[in-house]
């Protein structure tokens, strides 16, 4: 039980009033974002509406535009980071790159609004109780689907001096946690030789059929990856016309395993894949891996336990369906924010079971209906941060915890996972 269990409940109420007040404001923020989809490190739209949203429509807020990426942004209110040792230092993130083709088929604009609807509601709640030492941090953070933005913003410092950050994703159902693998992106290029393919087919080198033998080599090896591994991919350059032997394949991959210590195991059986398939057809290969790797997510249960308790609190039915609560849900960049700075990336429910990264979900994502499920899942949030500001006790707790999943992943990378690639 928290020592300042009054003061606590009546900064709850008023996190919840605040984010209340600002719905209208913060649904055109979203529906904003939601209207001009955005392709990952291109979110330009999106981030000038966000460091509008704080520096125009909203008091208080120091904001960097820009901040460390083209199209990262941070909002800050209290004092200055570094150095006071006493002051707890809370930040919400925020995400707004969508899909291509299909919009924000994963709802990125609920991140972006929810993770500033939180931010609102705590900065409100924080700011009636002036002995509360606190800074509060919001970070816009792009390419969640491609690249990995927070992944560069870590590399770069963004997350230094943080305590505890937290954000929502939306999906489904509502979850304090769902499993997220890591995941690393591949890019496989075969250089043949262009040739008539009917009048002297002899004089090519086929790199189809490369990218042919590739598919099915990794097809083939798909049966004997653990159940919870995941290799998939696409063909995006496969040739020109058909009577010309195609000189140049491309293929995209992604590459997932439960543990980011089990990535090079995987990695190491793929690569074979590549190769073979350029030594049966006589082509080059080239194997390019994306610039970052994404981590899985380090749980905090302490959050987690949190966060459940101020959902069903505010009327949230959490999901104890076994299958969505242990299939991994993808792969996400906080993963590797979990292994910097101890967090929670919640899910939450938006009026419909529509699967996300598809057209339907694109549709439930930008409905009037999500906002309910949107705002208060940023008032589960909010409670939850304010908890742990409130009771020194929970956040020595969420660190400790933290300090501990991490030695415990970091053992396993130093160990290394079993990896029977060689049969020796
Ligand atoms: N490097 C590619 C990353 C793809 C990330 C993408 N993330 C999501 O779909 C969000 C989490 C889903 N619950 C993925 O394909 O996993």
């Amino acid at each position: 039980m928290c020592e300042r269990a009054g003061l606590l409940a009546e900064l709850k109420h008023g996190a919840g009033c605040r984010i209340d007040e600002a719905a209208e404001k913060l649904h055109r923020l979203s529906q904003d974002i939601w209207s001009c989809p955005e392709l990952a490190y291109d979110e330009r739209k999106a981030h000038d509406r966000l460091v509008a949203f704080f520096s125009q429509e909203e008091e208080g807020w120091k904001v960097d535009s820009h901040f460390k990426l083209d199209t990262a942004f941070r909002a800050t209110w209290g004092p200055g980071g570094g150095g006071e040792g006493d002051v707890v230092s809370v930040a919400f993130l925020c995400e707004y790159d969508a899909l291509p083709g299909i919009g924000h088929a994963c709802g990125h604009n609920l991140i972006a609004e929810v993770g500033a609807a939180a931010a609102l509601g705590f900065k409100a709640a924080v700011e009636k109780s002036s002995k509360l030492p606190v800074r509060v941090t919001v970070l816009g953070t792009p390419a969640e689907e491609d690249g990995g933005g927070k992944i560069d913003l870590i590399r770069e410092g963004a997350f230094d001096g943080l305590d505890v950050v937290f954000m929502a994703h939306p999906l489904q159902d509502d979850a304090p946690f769902l499993p997220h693998v890591a995941e690393h992106d591949v890019t496989v290029k075969y250089h043949g030789k262009a040739s008539h393919a009917s009048a002297y087919p002899w004089e090519g080198v086929n790199a189809l059929d490369a990218a042919v033998l590739c598919y099915n080599n990794l097809s083939v090896l798909r049966q004997q990856i653990k159940p919870d591994w995941r290799i998939h991919g696409i063909i995006k350059h496969g040739g020109v016309k058909p009577n010309i032997i195609p000189a140049y394949t491309e293929l995209e991959y992604y590459l997932r395993t439960p543990s980011r210590a089990e990535l090079p195991v995987i990695k190491a059986k793929a690569e074979m894949c590549f190769r073979s398939a350029a030594m049966a057809t006589g082509c080059e290969v080239e194997v390019e891996y994306a610039r970052n790797a994404f981590d899985n997510i380090l749980r905090n249960r302490t959050l987690e336990d949190l966060y459940e308790e101020n959902g069903k609190a505010l009327g949230m039915e959490f999901t104890t369906d076994e299958e969505v609560l242990t299939n991994a849900s993808g792969s996400t960049d906080f993963g590797n924010v979990s292994f910097v700075v101890p967090g929670i990336h919640s899910y939450f429910y938006i009026g419909s079971k529509a699967l996300s990264h598809t057209e339907e979900y694109t549709v439930a994502a930008g409905d009037q209906k999500a906002q309910f499920y949107t705002l208060r899942t940023a008032k589960a949030l909010a409670m939850t941060a304010l908890d742990v500001l409130l009771c020194p006790d929970l956040l020595q707790r969420v660190k400790d915890e933290f300090t501990e999943a991490k030695l415990k992943e970091d053992r396993l990378l130093k160990d290394g996972p079993t990896d029977n690639t060689k049969n020796a």
